[in-house]
């Protein structure tokens, strides 16, 4: 949608030479790559900085003959047992693949302190004996720290860093340290980080990642608002009534408490993802893609931030947070914050932006909801509706590999651009936001509201939204477009698993694969739940299906029962869709006496060539036909394990943590978490 001869968006050179190659005025023409990640021991580097490197080694901008990694971290173990650690969290990384074995050679390990010259010593040495052994000529090296650390030790590590380990001499080489969030706790411990850090490092060579901006949608935000002739009029007060940005979790801080109930979750989430996107959103035309101009106009959105009001912040903190034994039984912090923030500027003036972010609610997501000033609907009539521009990534994109954000952004660090990372005036007027507010809460004057696990977070947080002018709207389901080749999916199992479609469904409804919908869209999904749970019994079903306007529903629910072959027992569902002329279901059904399924074919009426060929009666499409049975090398992945026995706890419990693979490592997780708070529960009451 580029408007020829406009403002647009160069598409950022992303391919495997250019990490090496002096095709980009970013990368020099320069000797081979060390990363070195600090803090190798840790939760971060397992679960995200080392799989992020292994992607990255697989799809070639890694090269073998260039590149070595080393981990560092206090902990004595040796290379192999870092190896070990590492393997599990990468894709396959129990099958071992040659890809992975060779991975894992690219790894050395050091130990040492963060604050003693000889551990860092050790590591320049070991730096230095992979450069001589590549040829590489001093000076010429690129070294990337990468700090998995807690903050509180970054200034030590930087100064160590900076007196022992820094590439030699300028002959095209680099030194460059990446640092985690959480970037300080307020304005004050902020601006005293980034001196610290400032006096050894220049700006150039600080990357202060928020792995937000590397995600695929954030990323294009600014091609959908500048690149895009539909957005460019229209993204102002006069069409816009307001956004919405929302992060949600639908697990809690899930062993991470000690460390969460420091900061929460304004300082986990809202102060820095969430900012970084509403800044992109609200954000004026950047001169030109350059990072240093994007980041100027990105400072301005913050500058222009109003100061928050008290009447227009919710807090909350689900129950059940404080049975974390690490957790303080008094902790006022907050696992749930709504605020609404206000620019002062003519784009923005009187629209509100509400920055939403919880654990434990009902459904995981992270989201940017614009509602519009209403539209007139179509016709003669001056009626309104609630329309939808879905950019659901994961949804629209089926089969496409996404880079995952901390991917991206490393390959940034290497290619020295900036554009994604936090620059330090960026921070600290971030932190000015949100500075009164946390000292408020830290001092106990602000109190979190208590919210059930699972909800939606404190009603009030969604009274405040309807003050401000959100409207919540029920009427609108939308049908995720691969809704129709799940159905034919699922049909599959069940024709050749000869596995009966109720606990065929139950199945899938625990499993990850339907949770999609039923988080996205909860609506829609309490829905299809129902009838797939409990097609006869369900008047409630009936009920709400009845009373939508949005027929397809009707559709897909009547196809559904069709499919799981329930139909005949439900007269009141067919009364229902009787009068509904939309999935082919529900046509047919119209004109049968009694339901079953009317004048659709039975069965057993089905030829057998039919019944071989297509997944029968699963099409939910007005125009649509029943899809065809593929090959079973087309089918996902999911499909063969839905079957699968997911191991209990006490299996889990007898199994040795670190070489859990990452889903059984997350399910022991949840689960010993829920027993324990079951067992302190009883001690309580006991007592
Ligand atoms: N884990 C996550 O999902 C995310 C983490 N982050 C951020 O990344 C950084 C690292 O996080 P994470 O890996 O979870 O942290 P960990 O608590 O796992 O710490 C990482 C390593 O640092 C060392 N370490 C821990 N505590 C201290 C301490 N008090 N003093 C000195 N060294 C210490 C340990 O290594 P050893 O004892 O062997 O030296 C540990 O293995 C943090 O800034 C965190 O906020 C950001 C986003 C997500
Ligand atoms: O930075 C953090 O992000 C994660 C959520 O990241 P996502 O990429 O899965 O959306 C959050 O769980 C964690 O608390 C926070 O520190």
């Amino acid at each position: 949608m580029a408007a020829v001869g406009e403002w647009h968006c160069e598409k950022r050179p992303f391919d495997k030479s250019e990490s090496f190659a002096n095709n980009n005025e970013n990368v020099p023409d320069t000797g081979c790559l060390s990363i070195i990640v600090l803090g190798a021991s840790g939760d971060l580097a397992k679960k995200k900085t080392f799989p992020a490197l292994f992607n990255l080694y697989r799809q070639g901008f890694l090269q073998l003959n260039d590149v070595h990694i080393f981990g560092y971290a206090r902990t004595k173990i040796s290379d192999d047992d870092l190896r070990d650690r590492i393997k599990g969290y990468l894709p396959n990384g129990n099958d071992v693949t040659e890809d992975v074995k060779n991975f894992l050679l690219l790894i050395k390990y050091v130990s040492g302190s963060y604050d003693a010259p000889e551990g860092f010593q050790a590591l320049d040495q070991a730096i230095s004996e992979h450069e001589f052994s590549k040829n590489s000529i001093e000076g010429s090296s690129r070294r990337l720290f990468y700090l998995a650390l807690p903050p509180s030790v970054y200034p030590p590590v930087c100064r160590m860093i900076k007196s022992h380990c820094m590439n030699k001499s300028d002959l095209g080489g680099w030194t460059r340290i990446v640092v985690e969030k959480p970037f300080g706790r307020d304005l004050e411990s902020a601006e005293e980080l980034s001196s610290q850090i400032g006096e050894l490092f220049e700006e150039p060579q600080i990357y202060r990642i928020d792995h937000y901006l590397g995600k695929e949608l954030v990323q294009n935000l600014l091609v959908l608002r500048f690149a895009n002739r539909l957005f460019l009029p229209l993204w102002n007060r006069d069409n816009i009534a307001n956004v919405q940005i929302v992060f949600r979790e639908d697990f809690g801080t899930d062993g991470r408490g000690g460390y969460f109930d420091q900061y929460g979750i304004i300082r986990d989430i809202i102060q820095n993802h969430l900012l970084q996107v509403l800044c992109l959103v609200a954000m004026e035309k950047p001169v030109s893609l350059k990072p240093e101009h994007i980041r100027d106009e990105k400072v301005k959105v913050l500058q222009s931030v109003l100061p928050i009001k008290d009447e227009e912040v919710v807090l909350g903190q689900y129950e059940g947070y404080k049975d974390d034994p690490t957790v303080p039984d008094n902790s006022n912090t907050p696992t749930f914050a709504t605020a609404i923030l206000h620019i002062h500027n003519e784009r923005w003036e009187g629209v509100p932006f509400i920055l939403k972010a919880g654990k434990a609610l009902n459904s995981r997501k992270a989201e940017i909801r614009v509602q519009f000033k209403e539209v007139k609907q179509p016709g003669l009539e001056m009626s309104t509706a609630q329309s939808e521009l879905d950019l659901s990534y994961r949804q629209r994109y089926q089969g496409v590999v996404i880079p995952e954000a901390y991917e991206r952004l490393i390959l940034d660090t290497i290619k020295g651009d900036q554009q994604h990372f936090v620059r330090r005036d960026e921070l600290k007027a971030a932190w000015e936001i949100f500075t009164p507010l946390l000292h408020r809460i830290d001092k106990g004057e602000f109190k979190s509201l208590p919210y059930k696990p699972g909800s939606r977070g404190p009603a009030e947080a969604d009274q405040l939204l309807e003050k401000v002018g959100y409207v919540q709207t029920h009427g609108y389901i939308w049908i995720p477009p691969t809704f129709a080749e799940f159905l034919g999916e699922l049909g599959y199992l069940q024709c050749h698993q000869g596995i009966s479609s109720s606990s065929l469904v139950s199945l899938a409804l625990q499993r990850t694969i339907f949770k999609e919908w039923r988080h996205r869209h909860c609506n829609i999904a309490m829905a299809l739940m129902r009838p797939l749970k409990s097609i006869t019994t369900s008047n409630e079903l009936l009920k709400v299906a009845g009373c939508r306007t949005f027929e397809l529903h009707i559709g897909i629910a009547v196809a559904l029962m069709w499919s799981l072959k329930s139909i005949t027992t439900s007269n009141e569902l067919l009364k229902v869709a009787g009068c509904r002329t939309f999935a082919a279901g529900g046509a047919k059904a119209k004109k049968g006496k009694g339901g079953a399924g009317g004048d659709a074919p039975k069965a057993s009426l089905i030829s057998k060539e039919v019944k071989s060929t297509t997944v029968y009666g699963a099409n939910i499409l007005k125009d649509g036909q029943d899809p065809k049975i593929l090959p079973d090398s087309e089918y996902p992945d999911w499909l063969w394990h839905l079957l699968d026995k997911r191991p209990a706890l006490s299996e889990l419990r007898r199994k040795d943590t670190e070489t859990l693979p990452f889903d059984e490592l997350k399910r022991f997780v949840k689960l010993d978490n829920r027993a324990r708070i079951k067992e302190n529960n009883m001690l309580k009451a006991k007592n």
